[in-house]
């Protein structure tokens, strides 16, 4: 074009269900001049916004999911990271904990953000590696389950290319890789709450999503031996595990959130700019002036003994593709709690009905077998455990304990399931569990409310927050 003058603007475009696209369009001008001072004041304005990251440290998990990590991160990632000039560093993993080892190492604080592309399990190893690096470089001792934690400011960004990608469809609305790195370049933040689980003075694992005993954990060991099926594994699993009808004795006792405002059977999800999740942190901040904040209350403990086919404890909704609300669909992202799902012995009929609700519309509380509390703390002990440990004194006892173990026709149940957490399995059914408020953050802005959902189109980009 001779005569002409011309910029391309790439912009954001929200297209259905929580997508977001990349746009451009080109601007012609016949005056150089005015063209010029056009591409200069576009550049000014991004370059004021500070929350833009600008150096990122990437780490890929080639066998995620449908293992289409590494071509999702080149093919749909890269280039946008390309144009919005993020320069990244990348790491394809070779072993399972290599990108946690790693973060020990490298020095994290030259990054703005830490990305990593794979399913919930990467993210955990991730989140893992940088909050460890974190207490460590904080001279804090992660086994001490009383010590309050330092926050993590380096944001972590997720690509999904997993099975079950719940974080990211949680704090997105959707998995779609293109929309989740849009995310993390305009520089969104989403903070999450993040539990510690400990057993006697020992730290085991960190957990954001699901800490599930019994049915969970059950999917999650039958579907390890399974890696090879892909995503496919957690139905097969599911369908055994259900099968099964495997129910487990033991005591959780808890600590009711006191501060928050919500309640688990609220009507209203946690969204973009959540007034609940803001209104802890405010009282955070107003119990840190005060200089309560690391004082522990030890009242109000209730405690429940029992038979349950399921204990799960859940930091956030869990919404993912398989369970489109979660399975606490008004749980919060960081309103410094979780929700304790207790689901008792049942016919193999209700425990059914139970979890179709996990796919549909009606209230999946409402059953008589099946209770939700707000914690911010809780211990569950197996009636296996108990029994050992009062049975030190009593070696006649522990020699009848093991025989109904080893023997699943007894009409005594002592059999042990596993924690799944986040994905990944707990090396101890005894565990002590703290909710640590808005430990970590996302490159994202929790899931946005659309003015009129059904209604929504590529035409129309109107929002209500
Ligand atoms: N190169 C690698 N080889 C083997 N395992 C790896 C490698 N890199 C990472 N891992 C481990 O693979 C595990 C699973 O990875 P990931 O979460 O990405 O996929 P997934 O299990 O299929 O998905 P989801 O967690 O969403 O169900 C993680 O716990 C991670 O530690
Ligand atoms: C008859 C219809 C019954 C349908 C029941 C569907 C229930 C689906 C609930 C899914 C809840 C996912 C909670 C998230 C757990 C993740 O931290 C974890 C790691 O990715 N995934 C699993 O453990 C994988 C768990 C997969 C369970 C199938
Ligand atoms: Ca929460």
């Amino acid at each position: 074009m001779s005569k002409l003058h011309a910029f391309t603007v790439h912009y954001i475009k929200r297209a259905r269900n929580h997508r977001w696209r990349c746009s451009e369009i080109t601007f012609w001008c016949i005056d150089e001049q005015l063209c010029n001072q056009w591409i200069q004041a576009l550049k000014e304005l991004l370059d004021s916004q500070k929350s833009r990251p600008k150096q990122l440290l990437v780490y890929i998990n080639p066998y995620g999911g449908k293992r289409q990590g590494k071509r999702i991160y080149e093919q749909k990632v890269a280039p946008l990271f390309n144009l919005a000039s993020i320069s990244a560093d990348v790491v394809i993993t070779e072993h399972a904990n290599h990108a946690k080892d790693n973060l020990f190492e490298v020095n994290i604080y030259k990054y703005d953000g830490i990305v990593c592309v794979g399913g919930d399990g990467m993210f955990s190893e991730v989140m893992h590696g940088l909050i460890g690096r974190i207490q460590k470089d904080s001279g804090i001792d992660q086994n001490n389950p009383k010590t309050p934690l330092a926050q993590c400011s380096i944001r972590i960004g997720i690509i999904p290319a997993g099975s079950t990608d719940c974080i990211c469809y949680a704090t997105v609305g959707i998995i779609d890789p293109e929309t989740s790195a849009l995310h993390i370049i305009v520089g969104d933040c989403q903070p999450l709450d993040v539990s510690s689980i400990h057993h006697n003075n020992t730290f085991l694992k960190y957990s954001v999503s699901l800490l599930g005993y019994g049915f969970y954990g059950d999917i999650l060991k039958d579907s390890e031996k399974k890696r090879w099926m892909g995503p496919m594994r957690y139905d097969f699993s599911g369908f055994k595990t259900f099968l099964s009808h495997q129910y487990y004795e033991g005591t959780v006792s808890f600590q009711p959130a006191k501060g928050t405002v919500g309640s688990p059977r609220d009507k209203e999800s946690c969204r973009t700019g959540c007034h609940i999740c803001r209104q802890t942190k405010q009282l955070e901040e107003q119990q840190k002036n005060y200089g309560f904040e690391h004082k522990e209350v030890e009242d109000e403990w209730k405690v429940i003994k029992g038979k349950f086919l399921a204990i799960n404890a859940v930091n956030m909704s869990c919404a993912c593709p398989r369970s489109p609300k979660g399975l606490s669909p008004a749980a919060h992202l960081a309103d410094g709690s979780a929700d304790l799902i207790l689901v008792r012995k049942c016919s193999r009929f209700n425990f059914l009905r139970y979890l179709v609700r996990h796919t549909n519309q009606d209230d999946q509380f409402d059953f008589p077998f099946v209770d939700v509390y707000r914690v911010k703390r809780f211990q569950f002990t197996s009636k296996h455990l108990e029994d050992n440990e009062s049975d030190i004194k009593d070696v006649g006892k522990k020699r009848f304990g093991q025989f109904c173990s080893d023997h699943p026709a007894c009409c005594c149940n002592l059999a042990n399931s596993t924690w799944n957490c986040d994905g990944e399995t707990l090396d101890s059914s005894a565990v002590e569990v703290r909710v640590r408020c808005q430990l970590v953050k996302l490159f994202a802005r929790g899931i946005e409310i659309y003015k009129d959902e059904a209604a929504y189109n590529s035409s129309s980009n109107e929002l209500l927050s």
